[in-house]
């Protein structure tokens, strides 16, 4: 996947202001967006999405221009075709597991799901090992059980790339090292680009084809896991990230 982005946003509450300023550009399979907590990580994701819209700037997918605000171009965000998990996973508490994943599939019109896009669930339910929890509803699963099912709904409509807000945030360590392995395995099952977001290094490790580390609202560096390519090497967290990243490689 190559990817683009380049865009501005303010964000004012109250007293409060955020300015996004990131630009970034990569040719990945895994690009790992890493920083503190308020650096502009979600936005960026939402970004791309298209949940929310940035007031200027251009973002390409493989060539596809999903927004650019010189020539107006702003690809709504179903038309997009891109899987987004969100960082609580916003299961619908009131739809079953099997309704939550089909719901992935049906359009604004539809009453209900065909024939096809029924069995396409129940493959996908088949996949992550979930098909005993088809008709359990989101509060009696276990926090694995949850993120397979945000899982399995965000890759039922088979997207373009799948965008993860700190998937593992909400898991026990142990559970945190099984799901990693699950994601690499999905990933490559699926063959699905994949931007994800955290700040912990154990995913940069296990993910990081392409790291882009975000703070300030800005992109401060891009480096490729294996090979770090230092781009603007003058910010203090950055260096600290970095040495991190240098430590957990050594040992
Ligand atoms: N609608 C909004 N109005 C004003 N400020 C906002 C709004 N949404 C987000 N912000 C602010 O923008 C900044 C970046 O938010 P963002 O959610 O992108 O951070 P993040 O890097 O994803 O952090 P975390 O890792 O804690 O989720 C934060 O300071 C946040 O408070």
């Amino acid at each position: 996947m190559a990817i683009n982005v380049n865009i501005r946003k303010h964000l004012i509450e109250k007293h409060r202001r955020f300015e996004l300023n990131v630009q970034f550009q990569a040719s990945t399979n895994f690009l790992v967006l890493f920083g503190p907590s308020g650096a502009g990580k979600s936005l960026t994701l939402q970004s791309i999405a298209g949940l929310i819209t940035p007031e200027q700037g251009t973002i390409t997918i493989n060539n596809t221009i999903l927004f650019d605000s010189q020539t107006h171009i702003n690809i709504p965000v179903h038309c997009r075709n891109i899987g987004y998990l969100p960082q609580n996973y916003a299961l619908f508490p009131h739809l079953t597991v099997m309704d939550n994943i089909g719901f992935g599939l049906k359009k604004f019109w539809q009453w209900s799901l065909n024939k096809a896009e029924q069995q396409r669930v129940q493959d996908i339910m088949h996949l992550f090992e979930i098909s005993n929890l088809a008709n359990s509803f989101p509060r009696s699963l276990s926090g694995g059980q949850q993120q397979r099912v945000a899982l399995a709904r965000a890759l039922v409509c088979k997207p373009n790339l799948l965008l993860l807000d700190e998937p593992f945030a909400a898991l026990n360590p142990l559970l945190r090292t099984k799901m990693r392995n699950e994601l690499l395995q999905i990933q490559k099952l699926f063959n699905t680009p994949v931007v994800i977001i955290t700040h912990d290094q154990a995913d940069v490790d296990a993910f990081g084809e392409t790291v882009v580390i975000i703070d300030d609202g800005k992109a401060q560096q891009i480096y490729n896991h294996k090979n770090r390519i230092r781009e603007t090497p003058d910010l203090s967290i950055t260096n600290l990230m970095l040495s991190n990243h240098e430590a957990l490689n050594e040992a």
